[in-house]
């Protein structure tokens, strides 16, 4: 093994270059690229050394990419190497990376071009996971509005430096990126990317999940069925409200971050969660399934659109006062305590030891990356797996989160020791309590102190998880709000989670009996049921019931082009 290293770090090219006035001696390896600063008496000074897979492009002459392309005059002498280059400035979460770029000129233009064809050989051969041909959705109206801006200025630039061809779609209405994945010819692409947030990015999941069961034959409504593997890697440019998929797998929201994730061909899989009502599958969840506060603050802050990112904020300060809590009866079916806890006060980052056990597990003889599911519905239904506890009582909030769902308002998230990809999700019940034990909880969120750590407060690692009314406060008229709703992902033109006005969701409400939650904040009368929030989705059921999809380390599916160990390591050491 050691000889085999050596073999492939053989200098292939070393000559004396220059970068401005200074002389260095720069070296291409096989995995690197050095360049050592020579003092007057050939003693070398400051190193730099870029790994071959961070270098994102190479261009003749003396290049500038942001913010504006430019290139000087051409002396036939000079390249240019663009690479990743981390920000000291970053978040205390998470790197950011910024573009780097030095320019260099040799002695001569024979010279030259050795370099740039070394670099661009080395490039091909030590980065075969980069994406070549990528589809783009933008959300013209996530977040700020500013998906076409963000995407034009900032991130366009890096995938033509970068050679990967982009096919643009600007969406014009809800639900067309999903379709467009579900039904469109997708030959020769190697990603679907997301410009916007959270939603746009839950369409795009739903988007490939529905895609690659269609191709294999396979129903998504079958519980019966194991799930097939996707081929297609889910990038995430953030420019929506929350953005929380793409700042708890890269530890920042930042878009430029994000692109260069993706060049490198950077990934991460992630769980799935699959939410279930009378055996066919409504929504597939990556962060929140909420129901009670997250899911009144959801519905609350859809009629607040307007107000953009804010709208959470005003929302949930509306909510909190309005100081509900609802009836209901919570089963779930525990993971396996040895492995983890979400008390155990570990961090979840790429090449986690957790996720690697949990997989070694669930595949312990499959090598490659072949399948990303295991036989999910055995694990749901099983008696061997452990036993089903139910929980009755009023609740605050009821809350199942497969990650962290860590993003700026709340740093560390709803569970900040949950994994990306270990099968299970983290289920935080909160019971009822006073206002200002409930205010004492959701402060946490903000910052370092335990939320868990409340006597109001339950938390516990699940693979499951079912909700139900208590007997005779059960939903009905289901058929009816399916009808209405499409089972949760719309038809063209249908939005009622996201476009309703407040008198659209409550006459929605009524087809339900959900009119007391409907109503709840303009209304006198105390609300009796709340909605359940999937994802930044309003469900249409109650009672539901929600398993994971175990999420396969290694494997190629629902990633997200991002957390790394670099970055997720300095993420490590800024926590207690
Ligand atoms: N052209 C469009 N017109 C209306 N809605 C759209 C369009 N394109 C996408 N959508 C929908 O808009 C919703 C919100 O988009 P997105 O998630 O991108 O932004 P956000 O809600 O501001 O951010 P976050 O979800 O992170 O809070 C998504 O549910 C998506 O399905
Ligand atoms: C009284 C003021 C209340 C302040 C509440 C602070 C707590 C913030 C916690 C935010 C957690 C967000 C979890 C992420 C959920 C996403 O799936 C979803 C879609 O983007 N976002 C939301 C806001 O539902
Ligand atoms: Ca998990």
């Amino acid at each position: 093994m050691e000889l085999l290293d050596m073999d492939i770090d053989l200098v292939r090219l070393e000559s004396s270059l220059w970068v401005g006035k200074k002389r260095y001696r720069a070296a291409l390896t096989g995995w690197h690229l050095n360049w050592t600063e020579l003092d007057k008496k050939n003693r070398d000074k400051k190193t730099v050394s870029v790994p071959v897979s961070e270098v994102i492009g190479v261009e003749e002459g003396r290049v500038q990419v942001l913010p504006q392309r430019s290139v000087a005059k051409d002396t036939d002498r000079e390249f240019t190497v663009f690479y990743v280059k981390r920000s000291s400035s970053g978040s205390p979460y998470g790197l950011l990376w910024r573009l780097g770029r030095t320019q260099f000129c040799c002695p001569s233009r024979d010279l030259r071009d050795q370099w740039m064809t070394q670099l661009r050989i080395a490039l091909k051969t030590h980065s075969p996971s980069r994406p070549h041909r990528l589809l783009v959705f933008i959300n013209p109206f996530g977040g700020r509005k500013q998906g076409r801006q963000i995407y034009h200025s900032l991130v366009a630039p890096l995938f033509e430096l970068a050679g990967i061809s982009s096919h643009v779609v600007v969406t014009e209405r809800a639900n067309q990126a999903r379709d467009h994945i579900l039904k469109k010819d997708l030959t020769g692409f190697d990603g679907v990317v997301c410009v916007g947030g959270d939603g746009i990015f839950s369409e795009l999941l739903h988007g490939v999940i529905g895609r690659t069961q269609q191709e294999a034959g396979l129903s998504e409504h079958d519980p019966s069925v194991t799930l097939q593997s996707c081929d297609l890697h889910i990038g995430i440019i953030p420019a929506g409200s929350t953005d929380c998929v793409c700042f708890a797998t890269v530890g920042v929201n930042d878009p430029v971050t994000s692109a260069l994730h993706i060049i490198i061909g950077d990934s991460q899989p992630l769980d799935v969660c699959s939410v279930h009502h009378c055996s066919s599958l409504v929504r597939y969840s990556v962060s929140l399934v909420g129901y009670g506060f997250y899911g009144d603050v959801l519905a609350e802050s859809e009629r607040h659109r307007w107000m953009g990112p804010i709208r959470y904020d005003y929302s949930g300060a509306m909510v909190y006062l309005s100081n509900r809590s609802y009836a209901g009866v919570i089963q779930y079916l525990p993971a396996d305590s040895q492995l983890s806890s979400p008390r155990d006060n570990t961090r979840c980052l790429s090449g986690c030891s957790v996720c690697s056990k949990g997989t070694e597990r669930l595949f312990p003889h499959s090598p490659g990356a072949s399948s990303l599911y295991s036989s999910h519905f055995s694990q749901f239904s099983s008696d061997t797996e452990g036993e089903w506890v139910s929980v009755e009582g009023r609740f605050r909030a009821v809350s199942l989160t497969c990650m962290s769902s860590s993003c700026p308002r709340s740093p560390l998230g709803l569970s900040p020791s949950a994994h990306l990809a270990d099968g299970t999700g983290d289920l935080i019940i909160v019971r009822d309590t006073h206002p200002l034990g409930f205010l004492t909880f959701l402060h946490r969120h903000t910052s370092t102190q335990d939320q868990f750590d409340l006597p109001f407060v339950d938390v516990h690692r699940v693979k499951a998880v079912r909700f139900s009314l208590p007997t005779g406060e059960e939903e009905d008229r289901d058929e009816e709000w399916e009808r209405v709703n499409d089972g949760g992902m719309t038809e063209e033109g249908k939005r009622p989670s996201r476009s309703g006005s407040h008198k659209h969701l409550v006459e929605r409400g009524e087809e339900r009996g959900q009119k007391d939650f409907l109503c709840g904040l303009c209304c006198s009368k105390a609300p009796t049921v709340s909605v359940w929030n999937c994802d930044g989705e309003i469900l249409p059921h109650t009672e539901i019931s929600c398993r994971q999809e175990e999420a396969r380390s290694g494997g190629n599916i629902l990633a997200n082009e991002g957390a790394i160990t670099r970055v997720n390591n300095r993420y490590n050491s800024n926590i207690k």
